[in-house]
Protein backbone atom coordinates (compact mmCIF):
# COMPACT_ATOMS: atom_id res chain seq x y z
CA UNK A 1 0.00 0.00 0.00
CA UNK A 2 1.06 3.73 -0.57
CA UNK A 3 2.86 5.03 2.22
CA UNK A 4 0.74 8.14 4.31
CA UNK A 5 1.33 10.53 2.44
CA UNK A 6 2.60 14.23 4.44
CA UNK A 7 -1.09 14.76 4.71
CA UNK A 8 -2.50 15.15 8.58
CA UNK A 9 -0.21 16.75 10.91
CA UNK A 10 0.33 15.14 13.81
CA UNK A 11 1.45 16.38 17.90
CA UNK A 12 1.20 14.61 21.15
CA UNK A 13 1.85 17.56 23.90
CA UNK A 14 1.53 17.56 27.60
CA UNK A 15 -0.48 20.17 29.39
CA UNK A 16 -0.66 20.56 32.76
CA UNK A 17 -1.91 23.42 34.53
CA UNK A 18 -0.88 25.60 38.02
CA UNK A 19 -1.29 23.90 41.34
CA UNK A 20 -3.31 26.71 43.32
CA UNK A 21 -1.60 28.54 46.49
CA UNK A 22 -1.54 27.18 49.77
CA UNK A 23 -3.97 28.92 52.04
CA UNK A 24 -1.99 31.05 55.01
CA UNK A 25 -2.28 30.31 58.88
CA UNK A 26 -1.95 33.74 60.45
CA UNK A 27 -3.11 35.63 62.94
CA UNK A 28 -3.69 39.51 63.60
CA UNK A 29 -1.28 41.28 65.42
CA UNK A 30 -2.32 44.23 67.53
CA UNK A 31 -1.04 46.11 70.15
CA UNK A 32 -2.61 45.28 73.06
CA UNK A 33 -4.41 41.93 71.65
CA UNK A 34 -2.61 39.00 72.75
CA UNK A 35 -3.86 37.45 70.21
CA UNK A 36 -5.95 38.58 66.95
CA UNK A 37 -8.53 37.15 65.33
CA UNK A 38 -6.95 34.83 61.99
CA UNK A 39 -6.31 36.92 59.42
CA UNK A 40 -4.58 34.06 56.57
CA UNK A 41 -5.86 34.85 53.24
CA UNK A 42 -6.56 32.10 50.43
CA UNK A 43 -4.02 31.01 48.01
CA UNK A 44 -4.11 32.12 44.82
CA UNK A 45 -5.93 29.81 41.34
CA UNK A 46 -3.08 28.33 39.53
CA UNK A 47 -2.99 29.08 35.61
CA UNK A 48 -4.87 27.49 32.63
CA UNK A 49 -2.96 26.12 29.80
CA UNK A 50 -4.86 27.72 26.84
CA UNK A 51 -4.90 26.85 23.24
CA UNK A 52 -4.96 30.04 20.74
CA UNK A 53 -5.31 29.29 17.03
CA UNK A 54 -2.39 31.69 15.77
CA UNK A 55 -3.30 32.24 12.21
CA UNK A 56 -0.08 32.27 11.18
CA UNK A 57 0.64 29.42 12.05
CA UNK A 58 0.34 26.87 9.25
CA UNK A 59 1.73 22.83 10.57
CA UNK A 60 1.95 21.78 14.09
CA UNK A 61 5.60 21.51 13.50
CA UNK A 62 6.94 23.75 16.69
CA UNK A 63 4.53 21.44 18.95
CA UNK A 64 6.68 18.52 18.00
CA UNK A 65 10.05 20.21 19.56
CA UNK A 66 8.48 21.63 22.68
CA UNK A 67 6.27 19.38 24.09
CA UNK A 68 5.45 19.97 27.58
CA UNK A 69 3.20 23.25 28.60
CA UNK A 70 2.81 24.21 31.96
CA UNK A 71 1.11 26.70 33.65
CA UNK A 72 2.35 29.27 36.74
CA UNK A 73 1.19 27.99 40.55
CA UNK A 74 -0.81 30.30 42.21
CA UNK A 75 0.73 32.69 45.24
CA UNK A 76 0.44 31.02 48.50
CA UNK A 77 -1.76 33.22 50.87
CA UNK A 78 -0.57 35.44 53.56
CA UNK A 79 -1.39 36.96 56.93
CA UNK A 80 -3.45 40.44 56.60
CA UNK A 81 -5.93 38.33 54.15
CA UNK A 82 -3.91 38.90 51.58
CA UNK A 83 -5.01 36.40 48.71
CA UNK A 84 -2.08 34.88 46.80
CA UNK A 85 -2.09 35.86 43.40
CA UNK A 86 -3.62 33.70 40.04
CA UNK A 87 -0.88 31.68 38.52
CA UNK A 88 0.27 33.02 35.26
CA UNK A 89 -1.64 30.67 32.18
CA UNK A 90 0.30 29.59 29.85
CA UNK A 91 -0.81 30.21 26.04
CA UNK A 92 -0.12 27.44 22.88
CA UNK A 93 -0.36 28.73 19.60
CA UNK A 94 -1.76 26.12 16.95
CA UNK A 95 -2.95 26.53 13.20
CA UNK A 96 -6.58 27.47 12.11
CA UNK A 97 -8.08 24.09 12.02
CA UNK A 98 -6.55 22.26 14.76
CA UNK A 99 -8.33 19.50 16.30
CA UNK A 100 -7.79 18.69 19.81
CA UNK A 101 -7.85 14.84 21.58
CA UNK A 102 -7.49 13.95 24.67
CA UNK A 103 -4.60 10.91 23.80
CA UNK A 104 -5.76 8.25 26.37
CA UNK A 105 -9.50 8.88 25.79
CA UNK A 106 -9.81 10.10 22.58
CA UNK A 107 -12.38 12.66 23.48
CA UNK A 108 -12.25 15.39 20.78
CA UNK A 109 -12.18 18.10 23.22
CA UNK A 110 -12.25 21.05 20.75
CA UNK A 111 -12.22 21.99 17.23
CA UNK A 112 -10.41 25.11 16.21
CA UNK A 113 -11.26 26.30 13.16
CA UNK A 114 -11.92 30.55 14.12
CA UNK A 115 -8.92 32.57 14.12
CA UNK A 116 -9.73 34.00 16.94
CA UNK A 117 -10.68 30.72 19.08
CA UNK A 118 -8.89 30.25 22.43
CA UNK A 119 -9.42 27.27 24.60
CA UNK A 120 -8.77 26.01 27.91
CA UNK A 121 -7.07 22.61 27.90
CA UNK A 122 -5.86 22.29 31.35
CA UNK A 123 -7.61 24.80 34.23
CA UNK A 124 -5.42 26.00 36.97
CA UNK A 125 -5.71 24.12 40.30
CA UNK A 126 -8.27 26.36 43.31
CA UNK A 127 -6.16 27.83 45.41
CA UNK A 128 -6.40 26.69 49.22
CA UNK A 129 -8.55 28.81 51.77
CA UNK A 130 -6.91 30.65 54.53
CA UNK A 131 -7.35 30.08 58.18
CA UNK A 132 -9.81 33.05 58.19
CA UNK A 133 -11.98 31.28 56.77
CA UNK A 134 -11.99 28.38 59.19
CA UNK A 135 -12.97 30.86 62.23
CA UNK A 136 -16.45 30.11 63.56
CA UNK A 137 -18.06 31.28 67.18
CA UNK A 138 -16.93 28.04 68.74
CA UNK A 139 -13.45 27.97 67.32
CA UNK A 140 -11.78 31.20 67.13
CA UNK A 141 -8.45 30.53 66.39
CA UNK A 142 -8.17 27.35 63.81
CA UNK A 143 -4.76 26.42 62.81
CA UNK A 144 -5.55 24.93 59.71
CA UNK A 145 -5.50 25.95 56.13
CA UNK A 146 -6.12 24.38 52.85
CA UNK A 147 -3.64 23.38 50.22
CA UNK A 148 -4.24 24.59 46.55
CA UNK A 149 -5.19 21.88 44.55
CA UNK A 150 -3.10 20.81 41.62
CA UNK A 151 -3.73 21.47 38.32
CA UNK A 152 -5.39 19.53 35.66
CA UNK A 153 -3.08 17.72 33.49
CA UNK A 154 -3.11 15.58 30.61
CA UNK A 155 -1.74 14.35 27.21
CA UNK A 156 -3.19 15.78 24.27
CA UNK A 157 -3.36 14.90 20.69
CA UNK A 158 -3.51 17.25 17.95
CA UNK A 159 -4.64 16.53 14.24
CA UNK A 160 -4.19 19.22 11.89
CA UNK A 161 -6.95 18.83 9.44
CA UNK A 162 -7.27 20.23 5.91
CA UNK A 163 -9.76 23.46 5.90
CA UNK A 164 -10.27 23.40 2.21
CA UNK A 165 -13.58 24.58 0.40
CA UNK A 166 -13.26 22.25 -2.50
CA UNK A 167 -12.13 18.07 -2.82
CA UNK A 168 -11.08 16.52 -5.27
CA UNK A 169 -12.18 12.77 -5.50
CA UNK A 170 -11.40 10.42 -7.65
CA UNK A 171 -9.65 7.23 -8.48
CA UNK A 172 -5.92 7.00 -8.92
CA UNK A 173 -5.13 8.23 -12.53
CA UNK A 174 -8.72 9.79 -12.95
CA UNK A 175 -6.15 13.11 -13.27
CA UNK A 176 -6.67 14.45 -10.03
CA UNK A 177 -3.31 16.59 -9.69
CA UNK A 178 -3.67 17.45 -13.01
CA UNK A 179 -6.66 19.30 -12.53
CA UNK A 180 -4.86 20.95 -9.68
CA UNK A 181 -1.99 21.95 -10.95
CA UNK A 182 -4.05 23.42 -14.31
CA UNK A 183 -6.38 25.42 -12.26
CA UNK A 184 -3.91 26.56 -9.92
CA UNK A 185 -1.04 26.63 -12.83
CA UNK A 186 -3.20 28.89 -14.82
CA UNK A 187 -3.66 31.77 -13.04
CA UNK A 188 -0.71 33.51 -12.22
CA UNK A 189 -1.94 34.73 -8.57
CA UNK A 190 -2.16 31.55 -7.61
CA UNK A 191 0.33 30.87 -4.41
CA UNK A 192 0.78 27.95 -3.22
CA UNK A 193 -0.90 27.37 -0.33
CA UNK A 194 1.07 27.61 2.71
CA UNK A 195 0.30 24.51 4.71
CA UNK A 196 3.98 23.41 4.02
CA UNK A 197 3.83 19.50 4.74
CA UNK A 198 0.53 19.90 2.64
CA UNK A 199 1.79 21.83 -0.41
CA UNK A 200 1.66 19.21 -2.83
CA UNK A 201 -2.10 18.85 -2.69
CA UNK A 202 -3.51 22.27 -1.78
CA UNK A 203 -4.11 24.82 -4.26
CA UNK A 204 -4.97 27.99 -3.96
CA UNK A 205 -7.60 28.89 -7.10
CA UNK A 206 -7.87 32.91 -7.66
CA UNK A 207 -10.80 33.45 -9.89
CA UNK A 208 -10.50 37.42 -9.40
CA UNK A 209 -10.06 39.84 -6.58
CA UNK A 210 -11.89 38.46 -3.49
CA UNK A 211 -12.35 35.04 -5.04
CA UNK A 212 -10.65 32.81 -4.18
CA UNK A 213 -10.83 29.39 -2.95
CA UNK A 214 -8.90 26.21 -1.45
CA UNK A 215 -8.74 22.94 -3.72
CA UNK A 216 -7.42 20.41 -2.13
CA UNK A 217 -6.60 17.33 -3.94
CA UNK A 218 -7.21 14.51 -2.08
CA UNK A 219 -5.14 10.95 -2.78
CA UNK A 220 -6.80 8.48 -4.94
CA UNK A 221 -9.85 7.02 -3.57
CA UNK A 222 -10.05 2.97 -3.97
CA UNK A 223 -12.82 0.50 -3.03
CA UNK A 224 -12.44 -0.48 0.59
CA UNK A 225 -11.76 3.09 1.61
CA UNK A 226 -14.50 3.39 4.30
CA UNK A 227 -12.72 0.17 6.06
CA UNK A 228 -9.08 1.80 6.08
CA UNK A 229 -7.74 0.05 2.54
CA UNK A 230 -5.68 2.07 0.71
CA UNK A 231 -5.34 5.87 1.90
CA UNK A 232 -8.48 4.99 3.64
CA UNK A 233 -9.60 6.51 6.56
CA UNK A 234 -6.91 9.82 6.92
CA UNK A 235 -8.15 10.57 2.63
CA UNK A 236 -12.17 10.58 3.77
CA UNK A 237 -11.28 12.59 7.30
CA UNK A 238 -10.24 15.32 5.05
CA UNK A 239 -13.28 15.25 2.43
CA UNK A 240 -15.16 15.74 5.68
CA UNK A 241 -14.02 19.15 6.01
CA UNK A 242 -14.43 20.33 2.85
CA UNK A 243 -17.42 21.90 1.63
CA UNK A 244 -18.26 21.09 -2.00
CA UNK A 245 -16.88 17.79 -3.90
CA UNK A 246 -15.54 17.27 -7.21
CA UNK A 247 -16.09 13.92 -8.50
CA UNK A 248 -12.94 13.34 -11.11
CA UNK A 249 -13.82 10.60 -13.40
CA UNK A 250 -12.12 9.52 -16.24
CA UNK A 251 -14.05 9.39 -19.43
CA UNK A 252 -11.93 8.12 -21.15
CA UNK A 253 -11.86 4.80 -19.03
CA UNK A 254 -8.03 4.55 -19.72
CA UNK A 255 -7.50 1.78 -17.14
CA UNK A 256 -10.07 0.00 -18.98
CA UNK A 257 -12.55 0.64 -16.01
CA UNK A 258 -16.30 1.96 -16.41
CA UNK A 259 -16.43 5.57 -15.87
CA UNK A 260 -20.11 5.24 -14.95
CA UNK A 261 -19.06 2.48 -12.12
CA UNK A 262 -16.07 4.56 -11.18
CA UNK A 263 -18.54 7.36 -10.25
CA UNK A 264 -21.20 4.79 -8.58
CA UNK A 265 -18.76 2.99 -6.43
CA UNK A 266 -17.00 6.40 -5.53
CA UNK A 267 -20.48 7.49 -4.07
CA UNK A 268 -20.56 4.51 -2.47
CA UNK A 269 -17.32 4.27 -0.16
CA UNK A 270 -18.61 8.33 0.62
CA UNK A 271 -21.52 6.84 1.53
CA UNK A 272 -20.13 3.76 3.82
CA UNK A 273 -17.98 5.87 5.46
CA UNK A 274 -20.51 8.44 6.21
CA UNK A 275 -23.72 8.73 4.42
CA UNK A 276 -23.63 13.05 4.76
CA UNK A 277 -21.35 13.37 2.19
CA UNK A 278 -23.94 12.09 -0.30
CA UNK A 279 -25.79 15.30 0.61
CA UNK A 280 -22.62 17.67 -0.04
CA UNK A 281 -22.89 19.77 -3.11
CA UNK A 282 -21.06 18.07 -5.72
CA UNK A 283 -20.27 18.18 -9.64
CA UNK A 284 -19.15 15.65 -11.95
CA UNK A 285 -16.19 16.66 -14.17
CA UNK A 286 -15.88 14.06 -17.01
CA UNK A 287 -12.13 13.91 -17.46
CA UNK A 288 -9.75 13.37 -20.52
CA UNK A 289 -12.47 14.60 -22.96
CA UNK A 290 -9.20 15.10 -25.50
CA UNK A 291 -9.28 11.81 -25.83
CA UNK A 292 -11.30 9.74 -28.87
CA UNK A 293 -12.21 7.28 -26.75
CA UNK A 294 -13.93 9.76 -24.08
CA UNK A 295 -16.73 10.96 -26.55
CA UNK A 296 -18.20 7.40 -26.53
CA UNK A 297 -18.66 7.04 -22.80
CA UNK A 298 -20.13 10.95 -22.03
CA UNK A 299 -24.00 10.29 -22.42
CA UNK A 300 -24.21 7.22 -20.18
CA UNK A 301 -21.97 9.01 -17.22
CA UNK A 302 -24.02 12.04 -17.70
CA UNK A 303 -27.10 10.07 -17.05
CA UNK A 304 -25.47 8.54 -13.72
CA UNK A 305 -24.43 12.09 -12.79
CA UNK A 306 -28.29 12.73 -13.66
CA UNK A 307 -29.42 10.21 -10.99
CA UNK A 308 -26.98 11.44 -8.22
CA UNK A 309 -28.74 15.27 -8.84
CA UNK A 310 -25.02 16.37 -9.90
CA UNK A 311 -24.09 18.12 -13.17
CA UNK A 312 -21.75 17.40 -15.27
CA UNK A 313 -18.71 19.62 -17.25
CA UNK A 314 -16.56 17.65 -19.76
CA UNK A 315 -13.58 18.96 -19.21
CA UNK A 316 -9.43 18.23 -19.97
CA UNK A 317 -7.06 19.20 -17.95
CA UNK A 318 -4.41 18.15 -20.16
CA UNK A 319 -5.72 20.75 -22.71
CA UNK A 320 -7.41 23.12 -20.00
CA UNK A 321 -10.75 22.32 -22.23
CA UNK A 322 -14.11 23.42 -19.95
CA UNK A 323 -11.86 24.12 -17.21
CA UNK A 324 -13.97 27.76 -17.20
CA UNK A 325 -17.09 26.05 -16.78
CA UNK A 326 -16.41 23.84 -14.22
CA UNK A 327 -14.83 26.41 -11.99
CA UNK A 328 -18.05 28.64 -12.39
CA UNK A 329 -19.82 25.84 -11.37
CA UNK A 330 -18.03 25.00 -8.36
CA UNK A 331 -18.14 28.47 -7.27
CA UNK A 332 -21.49 28.84 -7.57
CA UNK A 333 -22.28 26.12 -5.43
CA UNK A 334 -19.64 27.22 -2.84
CA UNK A 335 -21.73 30.41 -2.85
CA UNK A 336 -24.93 28.52 -1.57
CA UNK A 337 -22.81 25.53 0.60
CA UNK A 338 -22.51 26.10 4.31
CA UNK A 339 -19.66 27.26 5.86
CA UNK A 340 -17.93 23.89 7.17
CA UNK A 341 -19.07 22.53 10.39
CA UNK A 342 -16.98 21.97 13.37
CA UNK A 343 -16.69 18.91 14.92
CA UNK A 344 -18.92 17.77 18.03
CA UNK A 345 -17.14 18.39 21.15
CA UNK A 346 -16.78 15.39 23.59
CA UNK A 347 -16.12 17.29 26.63
CA UNK A 348 -17.86 20.48 28.24
CA UNK A 349 -15.60 20.84 30.48
CA UNK A 350 -13.31 22.65 28.06
CA UNK A 351 -14.80 26.26 28.25
CA UNK A 352 -13.92 28.98 25.55
CA UNK A 353 -11.39 31.46 26.71
CA UNK A 354 -12.58 35.40 26.58
CA UNK A 355 -10.85 37.71 24.67
CA UNK A 356 -7.01 37.59 25.10
CA UNK A 357 -6.00 39.09 28.59
CA UNK A 358 -2.64 39.47 27.44
CA UNK A 359 -4.13 42.25 24.43
CA UNK A 360 -2.04 45.82 25.42
CA UNK A 361 -3.17 49.02 24.50
CA UNK A 362 -1.33 52.49 24.52
CA UNK A 363 -2.90 55.56 25.08
CA UNK A 364 -1.70 58.73 24.50
CA UNK A 365 -3.26 61.69 27.61
CA UNK A 366 -4.23 65.23 27.08
CA UNK A 367 -0.84 65.64 28.91
CA UNK A 368 1.13 63.89 26.28
CA UNK A 369 2.15 61.46 28.78
CA UNK A 370 1.38 57.47 27.91
CA UNK A 371 -1.00 55.03 29.80
CA UNK A 372 -1.00 51.53 29.76
CA UNK A 373 -4.15 49.19 29.27
CA UNK A 374 -5.68 45.71 29.06
CA UNK A 375 -6.86 43.28 31.05
CA UNK A 376 -3.75 42.24 32.75
CA UNK A 377 -1.76 45.26 32.00
CA UNK A 378 -4.56 47.18 34.87
CA UNK A 379 -4.77 44.27 37.13
CA UNK A 380 -0.92 44.45 37.30
CA UNK A 381 -0.76 47.79 38.06
CA UNK A 382 -3.19 47.35 40.54
CA UNK A 383 -1.65 44.85 42.16
CA UNK A 384 2.20 46.28 42.57
CA UNK A 385 3.26 48.03 45.69
CA UNK A 386 4.57 50.82 43.90
CA UNK A 387 7.17 51.33 47.10
CA UNK A 388 8.57 47.65 47.02
CA UNK A 389 11.54 48.12 44.64
CA UNK A 390 10.82 43.95 44.16
CA UNK A 391 7.33 44.70 43.08
CA UNK A 392 7.96 47.08 40.66
CA UNK A 393 10.84 44.89 38.95
CA UNK A 394 8.58 42.09 39.04
CA UNK A 395 5.94 44.64 37.05
CA UNK A 396 8.14 45.92 34.45
CA UNK A 397 9.47 42.51 33.73
CA UNK A 398 5.78 41.42 33.13
CA UNK A 399 5.15 44.16 31.01
CA UNK A 400 8.03 43.73 29.22
CA UNK A 401 6.86 39.67 28.26
CA UNK A 402 3.41 41.45 27.18
CA UNK A 403 5.76 43.68 24.61
CA UNK A 404 4.73 46.63 25.87
CA UNK A 405 7.48 48.71 24.58
CA UNK A 406 6.59 47.43 21.08
CA UNK A 407 2.88 48.37 21.44
CA UNK A 408 4.03 52.33 22.96
CA UNK A 409 6.50 52.95 20.05
CA UNK A 410 3.59 51.27 17.65
CA UNK A 411 1.12 53.97 18.95
CA UNK A 412 3.93 56.91 18.40
CA UNK A 413 5.91 56.81 21.49
CA UNK A 414 9.15 58.27 21.17
CA UNK A 415 12.51 58.59 23.28
CA UNK A 416 11.88 60.82 26.31
CA UNK A 417 8.14 60.35 26.63
CA UNK A 418 6.76 59.92 29.48
CA UNK A 419 4.70 56.78 30.68
CA UNK A 420 2.34 56.84 33.29
CA UNK A 421 2.14 53.26 35.78
CA UNK A 422 0.25 53.65 38.30
CA UNK A 423 2.19 56.67 40.39
CA UNK A 424 5.25 55.89 39.05
CA UNK A 425 6.16 58.19 36.03
CA UNK A 426 8.99 56.35 33.75
CA UNK A 427 10.23 57.63 31.11
CA UNK A 428 10.93 56.26 27.18
CA UNK A 429 14.58 55.17 26.48
CA UNK A 430 16.68 53.46 24.06
CA UNK A 431 16.50 49.46 25.33
CA UNK A 432 19.47 48.72 23.29
CA UNK A 433 21.57 51.36 24.62
CA UNK A 434 24.72 51.00 27.13
CA UNK A 435 24.01 51.47 30.58
CA UNK A 436 25.15 55.18 30.43
CA UNK A 437 22.50 55.73 28.32
CA UNK A 438 19.53 53.72 30.64
CA UNK A 439 20.74 56.22 33.18
CA UNK A 440 19.70 59.53 31.01
CA UNK A 441 16.33 58.00 30.71
CA UNK A 442 15.80 57.39 34.85
CA UNK A 443 13.01 58.81 35.93
CA UNK A 444 13.12 62.37 37.75
CA UNK A 445 12.31 62.55 40.92
CA UNK A 446 11.08 58.70 41.61
CA UNK A 447 12.28 57.54 44.73
CA UNK A 448 14.19 53.94 43.83
CA UNK A 449 12.75 54.61 40.28
CA UNK A 450 12.99 52.37 37.75
CA UNK A 451 13.04 51.36 34.11
CA UNK A 452 12.09 48.13 31.47
CA UNK A 453 15.09 46.21 32.71
CA UNK A 454 16.61 46.94 29.97
CA UNK A 455 18.69 45.07 28.87
CA UNK A 456 16.69 42.12 27.99
CA UNK A 457 15.83 43.19 24.50
CA UNK A 458 12.37 42.32 24.66
CA UNK A 459 10.37 42.30 20.95
CA UNK A 460 11.26 38.47 20.36
CA UNK A 461 10.50 37.81 23.69
CA UNK A 462 6.98 36.68 25.01
CA UNK A 463 6.43 34.85 21.78
CA UNK A 464 4.97 31.22 21.31
CA UNK A 465 4.36 29.31 24.05
CA UNK A 466 7.38 30.37 26.40
CA UNK A 467 4.98 32.63 28.62
CA UNK A 468 3.42 31.28 31.45
CA UNK A 469 6.20 29.66 33.24
CA UNK A 470 4.78 30.42 36.54
CA UNK A 471 7.86 31.32 39.44
CA UNK A 472 7.74 27.49 41.14
CA UNK A 473 6.73 25.50 38.73
N1 LIG B 1 -5.02 12.66 -22.10
C1 LIG B 1 -5.22 13.10 -20.90
N2 LIG B 1 -4.51 12.60 -19.89
C2 LIG B 1 -4.71 13.07 -18.65
C3 LIG B 1 -5.65 14.08 -18.39
N3 LIG B 1 -5.63 14.34 -17.07
C4 LIG B 1 -4.70 13.53 -16.54
N4 LIG B 1 -4.14 12.76 -17.47
C5 LIG B 1 -3.12 11.76 -17.25
O1 LIG B 1 -3.61 10.78 -16.37
C6 LIG B 1 -2.59 10.31 -15.51
C7 LIG B 1 -2.96 10.43 -14.09
O2 LIG B 1 -3.09 11.79 -13.76
P1 LIG B 1 -2.96 12.33 -12.30
O3 LIG B 1 -3.30 13.76 -12.35
O4 LIG B 1 -1.68 11.94 -11.70
O5 LIG B 1 -4.10 11.49 -11.61
P2 LIG B 1 -4.58 11.46 -10.10
O6 LIG B 1 -6.03 11.39 -10.10
O7 LIG B 1 -3.97 12.59 -9.37
O8 LIG B 1 -4.00 10.12 -9.57
P3 LIG B 1 -3.65 9.67 -8.08
O9 LIG B 1 -2.85 10.76 -7.47
O10 LIG B 1 -2.91 8.41 -8.25
O11 LIG B 1 -4.96 9.46 -7.41
C8 LIG B 1 -1.34 11.09 -15.88
O12 LIG B 1 -0.58 10.35 -16.76
C9 LIG B 1 -1.90 12.31 -16.60
O13 LIG B 1 -1.01 12.83 -17.55
C10 LIG B 1 -6.40 14.60 -19.51
O14 LIG B 1 -7.26 15.48 -19.41
N5 LIG B 1 -6.14 14.07 -20.70
MG1 LIG C 1 -2.64 12.57 -7.75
Amino acid sequence: MTPLPDFVDEAEIYVEAGTGGNGAVSFRREKYVPRGGPDGGDGGRGGDVILVVDPALTTLADLRYRRHYRAGRGGHGEGGNRHGRRGEDCYVPVPPGTVVRDRDTGAILADLADPDQRVVVARGGRGGRGNARFATPRRKAPRLAEKGEPGERRWLKLELRLLADVGLVGWPNAGKSSLLARISAARPKVAAYPFTTLAPNLGVVQRGPGRSFVVADIPGLIEGAHQGVGLGHEFLRHVQRTRVLVYVVDAAATEGRDPQQDLATLRDELEAYEASLLERPGVVAANKMDLPAAAAHLSRLEEAARRWGLELVPISAATGEGLDRLLDRVEALLARAPASQPLPVAERKVYRAGPDPRRVEARREPDGTWTLHGPLVERWVAMTDFDNEEAVRWLLRRLERLGAEDVLRAAGARNGDTVRLGPMELLLGDATGSTDGEREGAPAGEPGGHRGDGGEGGSERGGRGETGHGPDR
